[in-house]
């Protein structure tokens, strides 16, 4: 690693180490002399070395250091003076005393001004000489001290140096006027300026306008005093060179006020470390931004809904104004989702949301609160036909059909209005109403809007309170199959079953199908109801079979959703295995509608189901677009006759629509199964139209398996007339 400056950062010596020990270096032609040396001159941590020419004084000076030199002028290969050039040139510390015979001035003159320190003439004085010494050695002692110090002072220069120069944060120092008098060379990748070009320019000329106001009150606060630092969000503006999107860098800036001596402390300048928080800052903007968001179609989620729609009803209640709350619900949402998976069902979510976005205008807020529902938010309007007029356009918006990858899909919702103040005061009021009126909509038709109506909550209410209860009737056994004979009249038996729901309803007592299965097709719980009910039904057909009924067929009703949602053909199939029951003498019923709407693949399933031998009918046939191209497509075995064109039946010929079913019945070679036969001339005329199996109240209501198998077992029971 290498810092800025100009050299390697390393740790500095611990220079105290070997300050105990002078190195002494005695160089003098006579060996007598030079043993001298070291009695009189002898002293705890010193140590001596001799040699008798500069020759090898300087050999043993490229070896080792020493602190002092004794040094003889007069030696046999030049003088001392040599040496002392010598250890110039190479710019050695060494102390040097010059200990001499001669007598010239000019010789100690010559020698102290090469760099001796001092000069002791011989034959010396002890005592001289070791002053000379001490001192020479006190002075390199000093020095060398002094010299360490100052390398602990340059490496830790180095180091704060160092450590300022490469930091992450951006560094500087403004003098008295909010002028750059130091910044470091962070500036240059943090916000793309040359650190030179800042400095004497104020501070400001790095902030965001936005922000230049702050910073400067800040500044000129009295807290801002040296000593009390300060901290601050802001953002510095990149230099427009810098290729970079964004075009400024939030810091987060502490300040501290620096006192300059002698001066007045409050212009003494700042001390500024800002560090980047724009990732933390991004980071923080994305986890708000989900906080408070829809992640699929980023439309404010419920959270924020509440909190605008909070706001705007304090608005409109300080300048007595209105606003409107939608309640805006996917029809059939399930059935895309069910059919054609999560992703498609996305694609449209994200799709109606922005052709609903379309059709607001700034201000108003689109919100998604979950699954299908959306809600709007009109802020400000001055009649309920303003929201009307929206509400028409949300349903225009979704005219023209959405392209999902499985193809062209027409969406269509149903929308409910509340209205501040007439319909609430509060935000959960009006989303609660407007909730009850989008309700409706549903139930009467959907793909249309209505305001809500006070007399709906009452309804609403006991709704609620059916849904809670139904999500609870299985756990608690409160459901009961009855079953309505089908009987022939040719071979004057009972020769199949309707299973029909009942709903023992703990407070509203028997309830039928009509009022509860729309619901739990709704609440997603028709599924487990449909399992149960072909449970219930096999295991009693079974039971019956095992009674010696074994010509007994049981139909079962299903719903559209049982095709959607999972594989019926193996719960079919698997329910057959588990009692032991012939496929043929199961029939399944399903409605015209089902045919027509073939997106759960119905026909492919139907096929299948046909295909394990299992008997297939259309309910309610001739009460929709039947046409016989569905017959083919969709190979079912028994046609029901719907009852509306049995109530009519008042003679043999009388109903063209039966006598075409029969034909289309033989042509096809279907059985056909007439319900809602209720007095004798029906079943007289239905026999002539050679329709043999009839299924109504003339014969038997639906009733629980006890009664039926009375029935089953004196079928005369069934037949009053005949
Ligand atoms: N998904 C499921 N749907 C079911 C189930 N059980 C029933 N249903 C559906 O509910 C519809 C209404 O059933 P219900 O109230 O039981 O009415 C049946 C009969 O009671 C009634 N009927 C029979 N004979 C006559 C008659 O002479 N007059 C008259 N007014 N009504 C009569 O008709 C209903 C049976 O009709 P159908 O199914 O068309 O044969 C019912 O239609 C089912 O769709 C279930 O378990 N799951």
């Amino acid at each position: 690693m290498s810092i800025p400056g100009d050299q390697p950062f390393r740790p500095p010596r611990d220079a105290g180490a070997s300050e105990a020990v002078f190195r002494i270096l005695i160089v003098d032609d006579d060996p007598a002399l030079r043993r001298t040396f070291p009695h009189v001159l002898a002293h705890a941590g010193r140590t001596f070395d001799e040699t008798g020419s500069i020759a090898e004084a300087i050999s043993q000076l490229e070896h080792q250091h020493y602190d002092l030199v004794l040094l003889d002028y007069r030696l046999p290969d030049a003088t001392g003076l040599a040496l002392l050039d010598w250890l110039v040139e190479h710019r050695r510390d060494e102390a040097v005393i010059i200990i001499s015979g001669e007598d010239a001035i000019d010789a100690a003159i010559g020698a102290l001004r090469r760099g001796a320190d001092d000069y002791v003439r011989k034959p010396y004085h002890v005592a001289q000489l070791q002053r000379a010494v001490d001192s020479a050695l006190h002075k390199a002692a000093l020095e060398k001290a002094n010299r360490a110090m100052s390398q602990r002072l340059k490496a830790s220069e180095r180091l704060h140096r160092y450590l300022v120069e490469s930091s992450p944060d951006l560094i500087f120092t403004l003098d008295a006027e909010g002028r750059f008098s130091y910044i470091n060379p962070r500036v240059k990748a943090l916000l793309g300026y040359e650190r030179n070009s800042l400095m004497r320019r104020p501070f400001t000329t790095l902030v965001m306008p936005e922000d230049v106001e702050r910073i400067c009150t800040l500044l000129a606060q009295p807290s801002a005093l040296p000593g009390e630092s300060f901290n601050v969000e802001l953002r510095l503006r990149r230099n427009r060179g810098a290729a970079h999107e964004d075009d400024s860098v939030t810091v987060s800036l502490t300040g501290i006020p620096m006192q300059a001596q002698g001066a007045d402390p409050r212009k003494a300048g700042l001390y500024g470390v800002a560090r980047d928080i724009s990732e933390r800052k991004r980071a923080e903007e994305i986890i708000s931004f989900q906080a408070y968001h829809d992640q699929l179609t980023h439309l404010p989620n419920r959270v924020l809904f509440k909190d605008r729609l909070e706001l705007a009803i304090a608005q409109a209640q300080r300048r007595t104004g209105a606003l409107a709350v939608m309640f805006v619900d996917i029809d059939r949402f399930k059935l895309v989702n069910d059919t054609y998976g999560h992703a498609e069902g996305d694609t449209l979510l994200r799709a109606i949301a922005a052709r609903l976005s379309a059709t607001l205008r700034r201000g108003d807020t689109l919100a998604r609160l979950g699954g299908d529902e959306f809600t709007v938010l009109l802020p400000d309007i001055n009649t309920p036909e303003d929201a009307e007029v929206i509400a028409a356009k949300i349903l225009d918006a979704l005219a023209a059909p959405i392209m999902l990858s499985q193809g062209e899909y027409r969406a269509t919702v149903s929308v409910g209005i509340s209205l501040f103040p007439r319909d609430g005061a509060t935000a959960e009021d009006l989303t609660r109403h407007a909730d009850i009126a989008m309700y409706q909509v549903k139930r009467s038709g959907k793909n249309a809007f209505r305001f809500f109506d006070p007399a709906l909550n009452t309804h609403h209410r006991e709704r609620i309170t059916l849904e809670n209860d139904l999500r609870d009737a299985l756990g608690r056994a409160e459901f009961e199959l009855h079953y309505q004979p089908q009987v022939s009249l040719a071979q004057r038996r009972i020769v199949g079953l309707e299973a029909l729901l009942r709903w023992n309803h703990p407070v509203l007592g028997s309830l039928g199908p009509a009022g509860f299965i729309q619901v739990a097709e709704e609440l997603g719980l028709i599924g487990e109801i449909s399992t149960w009910v072909l449970e219930q039904a096999c295991a009693q057909l079974a039971q019956w079979r095992h009674e010696g009924h074994d010509q007994l067929r049981m139909s079962v009703n299903l719903s559209p959703f049982d095709f959607d949602k999972r594989d019926i053909v193996s719960s079919v199939t698997e329910c057959l295995e588990r009692h032991d029951l012939p496929a043929g003498q199961i029939e399944l019923e399903i409605t015209e509608s089902m045919m027509m709407n073939d997106s759960a693949g119905v026909a492919a399933k139907v096929r299948a189901l046909r295909a394990a031998g299992v008997s297939v009918a259309i309910d309610d046939f001739g009460t929709g677009y039947s046409a016989l191209a569905y017959l083919q497509k969709f190979p079912v075995s028994t046609l029901k006759i719907d009852r509306s064109f049995v109530r009519d039946l008042e003679g043999p010929m009388t109903n063209p629509i039966i006598s075409a079913i029969t034909g289309i019945a033989r042509g096809f070679d279907l059985d056909i199964v007439a319900e809602g036969v209720e007095q004798a001339e029906q079943a007289e005329a239905l026999q002539m139209l050679g329709c043999d199996i009839m299924q109504g109240y003339y014969f038997a209501r639906p009733a629980p398996a006890a009664e039926v198998r009375s029935w089953l077992q004196q079928p005369s029971m069934v037949f009053p007339l005949h």
